[in-house]
């Protein structure tokens, strides 16, 4: 627990990217927090204002590069650079400043299994010892762990999405662990600021597609949680689509449901699992939720609807992949990590319309 009216130093690196920036207006926000470093990598040197007008006015640490930052100097890290890149970095932090706490937004510390982070992410785990420290940072799920680590791995965005209603189901043996079948759409800002041209507004607007179809990366993360919650290895069919929408993670799940349980067991089983939760809602039963409700708040909303086909069941679960699919999680685990209310800096309503 931090002391009554102290300021955690934070440090953000990767402040000039989509997730940096979130993190910068939640922080702002934030009585217990003071932002002393904002790291970049092209645009170091340049103001927080200068890369983003929205921050004109507010009294922030010019953009340096990791090296430039005295760690003595802050007391948690959010580290939102892409992956790769990341666990040297943070492997380096966690050795010379074993005080630090840190919350990283990559993919580096997710999965556990070491040959299944190489892999998917063809390259080998470099960051060993850390990795083993680390843990998966789905808040509502793993909050005993996240306030004890010195490492919180945030999980990728549809990850978070899927994981949220499945897994209290997997953990009550409601559903059928060979039939999980995962749809899954995104908007464009989940690719981050520096995205390819396949992200330019002409060649997503007005039309939809799949993407890593049969080999997304998320699906190391579904494996892993989905098995952890089963008891057993469970392999789910995930895939993504790109949306043309900026903001927003929308799945659609199929499911069977075992032993005759209905979509009033599955619905009351969730609703029971998320009852004392402030993020995560679920709408009553047959109620469908909206991309478009969710945007700019840190809530996860889950809708429950009958399939007419028996013993199937649908369910609908959509978060703001900036927020609780990726920055706005990352404070929630912060807030856990260090003893604050979760809501803190947090407790905002979806941005509508
Ligand atoms: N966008 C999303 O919805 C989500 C993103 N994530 C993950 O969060 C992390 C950040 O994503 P996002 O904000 O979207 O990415 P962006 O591409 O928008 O930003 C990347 C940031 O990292 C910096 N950077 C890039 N390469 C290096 C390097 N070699 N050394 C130091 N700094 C570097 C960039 O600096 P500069 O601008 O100067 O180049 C920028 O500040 C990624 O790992 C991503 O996968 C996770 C969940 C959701
Ligand atoms: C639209 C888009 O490209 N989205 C990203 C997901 C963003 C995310 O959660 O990324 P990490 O798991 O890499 O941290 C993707 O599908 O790779």
């Amino acid at each position: 627990m931090a002391d009554a009216g102290q300021k955690i130093r934070a440090g953000i690196f990767g402040a000039s990217g989509y997730t940096g920036a979130e993190l910068v207006r939640l922080l702002g926000q934030h009585p217990q927090v003071e932002i002393t470093a904002l790291t970049a990598d092209r645009k170091a040197g340049q103001a927080m204002a200068e890369v983003f007008p929205q921050f004109i006015g507010r009294d922030l640490p010019a953009l340096t590069t990791i090296r430039e930052v005295n760690t003595d100097a802050i007391d948690v890290v959010f580290c939102a650079l892409p992956h790769g890149t990341t666990q040297h970095v943070i492997a380096d932090l966690m050795m010379d400043q074993p005080s630090l706490r840190i919350v990283d937004l990559s993919a580096d510390f997710r999965l556990s299994d070491v040959a299944e982070y190489a892999k998917w992410y063809g390259h080998n785990h470099e960051a060993l010892d850390q990795q083993k420290e680390a843990v998966y940072g789905v808040t509502e799920l793993y909050r005993d762990a996240i306030v004890k680590t010195r490492l919180t791995a945030n999980p990728g965005c549809h990850s978070t999405t899927a994981i949220l209603p499945v897994v209290p189901l997997l953990r009550a043996g409601l559903i059928d662990t060979d039939c999980i079948v995962i749809d899954s759409k995104t908007g464009m800002s989940g690719a981050g600021r520096s995205a390819s041209e396949a992200m330019l507004f002409s060649e997503v607007a007005e039309g939809l597609h799949a993407y890593g179809v049969g080999k997304h990366r998320h699906t190391a993360e579904l494996d892993q949680e989905f098995s952890k919650a089963a008891g057993h290895e469970v392999l789910a069919s995930f895939t993504p689509h790109l949306a043309p929408m900026i903001r927003g993670i929308y799945a659609t799940i199929y499911l069977r449901t075992k032993g005759g349980a209905s979509a009033g067991d599955v619905h009351k089983a969730l609703a029971d699992a998320y009852s004392g939760e402030t993020f995560v809602q679920v709408l009553p039963l047959g109620q469908v939720p909206q991309s478009r409700h969710v945007r700019g708040s840190n809530n996860c909303q889950i809708g429950v609807v009958a399939d007419r086909v028996e013993g199937r069941v649908i369910v609908i679960s959509t978060v703001d992949n900036l927020l609780k699919g990726a920055s706005g999680q990352a404070v929630q685990n912060f807030n856990a990590m260090f003893g604050f209310p979760e809501s803190t800096a947090l407790a905002i309503s979806g941005m509508f319309p």
